[in-house]
């Protein structure tokens, strides 16, 4: 497979310095990280790895190359190739804590790795280190369904929790798609099509214990508080749901979970223009109808859609609908949210009552990014996320799309429109340079245009590696120093997830 890798020079071999790992060459295209670290010497990962062994177990610790591949790349497009020295898989919250001592004792960088569904390359191990993979940590530790939280350990999956809940009438609402770990869906902010009615990943963690970079556990709201408010000080909850594996391992999240409604109904509706589509999503939100998902999909993404998944809907702006409840509260919001749509003249509507229709319906959605790959056999894309206030979601989308077919690139656009939050995939042959910097371009001016419109860069993907150039802006450097001096209290060596978020270092 032909990759891009999007990095610096200061990522390679530095004077007097034995990389680990990798000699694979790579494709520089620009400086990324204003940096002077070095990977680790050979001979520390040596030792650290007999430690590792000693303390967790020979099965426990890899540094076979096909299993550091896979764990230094995530689901989004390949910023450099470099990998992991070690893998280990923690079994408890105190092998999490003796990796970490051991770790910070030989300085040497830590990455946490849940499902590596990730899409701006959180998981990479930009400077070697060890791959802190905790898919063994699986286990659901404290249910209290009339209470309605449940505590998860990292290695539980948004599909485990919701198979689990399922048959006590209760559900996990937070929904990207993807079978991400909800401890990674913690440590990105996750959200995605339900966030419009149950909120994201920040609304909806009530506590999190995290392994600090030095092995002290500290749990973010007290130890088994789970109370759905405090006032209790600073919230630190809220510091690591979207600290992307730079503040510590979250090695148990406490979650809200909900009633499964007694009737989901979904609907599909057409428009002419990608306006008339947002307004009819602003009057349904003004008009307070509590509606769960609401999505836009443009012409090209419905086109793709459609070829794919033997659909016939119509190619043209498409708002995906689901309306949540008791049966009578669900017709009525149904009814009145039609009545909008078709003021604004929607037409085509198609409503999904059954299960199989909605998650068939449901399923086409969620699986755009890999329709679209598929749709273009050899080619990567650049997936873009930002979100603005949602009254500037037409000038913002209106203006990418006019950009994106002037470019020539193939760039299907779908949001979560309900949040303001924006999603393209550049399309982008890995063989023809032209292509990415023409995808990368487009990728900046969208990007850009967000932050101009008092948007975010990033709407739930986080910054990773992808948008490290943005944060500076959306933040200004009285924000990032605040990010750096809090980062630089609970991680002073910089080993925890180095090379992300942030451009430079202390
Ligand atoms: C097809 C498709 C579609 C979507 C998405 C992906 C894909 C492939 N995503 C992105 C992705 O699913 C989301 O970012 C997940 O929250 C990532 O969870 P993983 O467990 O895979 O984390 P992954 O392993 O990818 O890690 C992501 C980051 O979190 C850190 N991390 C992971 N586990 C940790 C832990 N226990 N402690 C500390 N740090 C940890 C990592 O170090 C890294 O920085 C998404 N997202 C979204 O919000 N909305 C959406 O609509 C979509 N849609
Ligand atoms: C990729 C993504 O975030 C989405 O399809 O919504
Ligand atoms: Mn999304």
């Amino acid at each position: 497979m032909h990759c891009w890798f999007f990095t610096s020079q200061v990522f390679k071999s530095l004077p007097g310095k034995a990389l680990v790992g990798n000699s694979r060459n790579f494709h520089c295209i620009k400086p990324l990280l204003q940096s002077t670290r070095h990977r680790p010497l050979v001979e520390t990962i040596t030792t650290l790895r007999q430690n590792l062994i000693k303390s967790l177990g020979r099965d426990s610790v890899s540094d076979t190359e096909a299993i550091r591949k896979q764990h230094s790349r995530d689901e989004g497009v390949e910023r450099h190739n470099h990998l992991a020295d070690l893998v280990v898989w923690p079994k408890s919250t105190e092998e999490c804590s003796i990796i970490a001592s051991l770790c910070s004792e030989k300085k040497v960088p830590m990455i946490p790795f849940g499902t590596g569904t990730g899409l701006e390359s959180g998981v990479c191990a930009a400077y070697g280190g060890v791959s802190v993979d905790m898919s063994k940590m699986d286990q659901i530790v404290n249910f209290n369904p009339e209470d309605f939280d449940v505590t998860v350990q990292p290695g539980v999956t948004r599909k485990g929790l919701n198979h689990f809940l399922k048959d006590h009438g209760l559900w996990f609402p937070v929904d990207p798609g993807a079978d991400a770990s909800l401890c990674g869906m913690t440590a990105t902010s996750a959200s995605g099509t339900n966030a419009v009615r149950y909120g994201t990943m920040r609304e909806n963690v009530l506590n999190v214990e995290v392994v600090l970079a030095d092995g002290r556990v500290l749990h973010t709201a007290g130890e088994n508080r789970r109370s759905k408010k405090s006032s209790a000080g600073l919230n630190l909850t809220n510091l690591f749901v979207g600290s992307e594996g730079s503040l510590g391992f979250i090695t148990k999240a406490t979650l809200k979970i909900y009633g499964i409604p007694e009737m989901m109904l979904s609907a599909v509706c057409a428009f002419t223009t990608i306006k008339a589509a947002v307004d009819t999503c602003v009057q349904i939100l003004q008009s307070n109808i509590p509606i769960a998902r609401i999505e836009l999909m443009d012409d090209v993404a419905m086109d793709m859609c459609n070829n794919h998944n033997k659909l016939d809907y119509k190619v043209a702006p498409t708002l995906f609908l689901e309306f949540h409840g008791s049966e009578d509260s669900v017709k009525s919001q149904a009814k009145f949210a039609g009545e909008i749509a078709d003021y604004n003249g929607g037409s085509e509507f198609r409503w999904a009552y059954e299960s199989e229709e909605r998650n068939r319906l449901w399923k086409a959605r969620h699986d755009i990014y890999w329709t679209t790959l598929q749709s273009n056999p050899g080619c990567r894309a650049i997936i873009t996320d930002v979100c603005v206030p949602i009254t500037r979601l037409p000038d913002l989308i209106t203006q990418t799309k006019a950009d994106i077919q002037e470019s020539g690139i193939i760039g299907p656009c779908l949001g979560h429109v309900g949040d303001g939050n924006f999603h393209t995939f550049l399309v982008f042959n890995p063989n023809k340079p032209e292509e990415f910097k023409k995808a990368e371009t487009l990728a900046a001016r969208m990007t850009k245009r967000a932050l101009d419109l008092n948007g975010t860069c990033t709407g739930e993907h986080g910054i990773g590696i992808g948008k490290m150039n943005y944060l500076e802006k959306e933040m200004g450097p009285v924000g990032i120093e605040m990010m750096k001096s809090i980062k630089k209290t609970l991680d002073p060596h910089w080993l925890m997830n180095p090379g992300k978020i942030f451009l430079s270092e202390y």
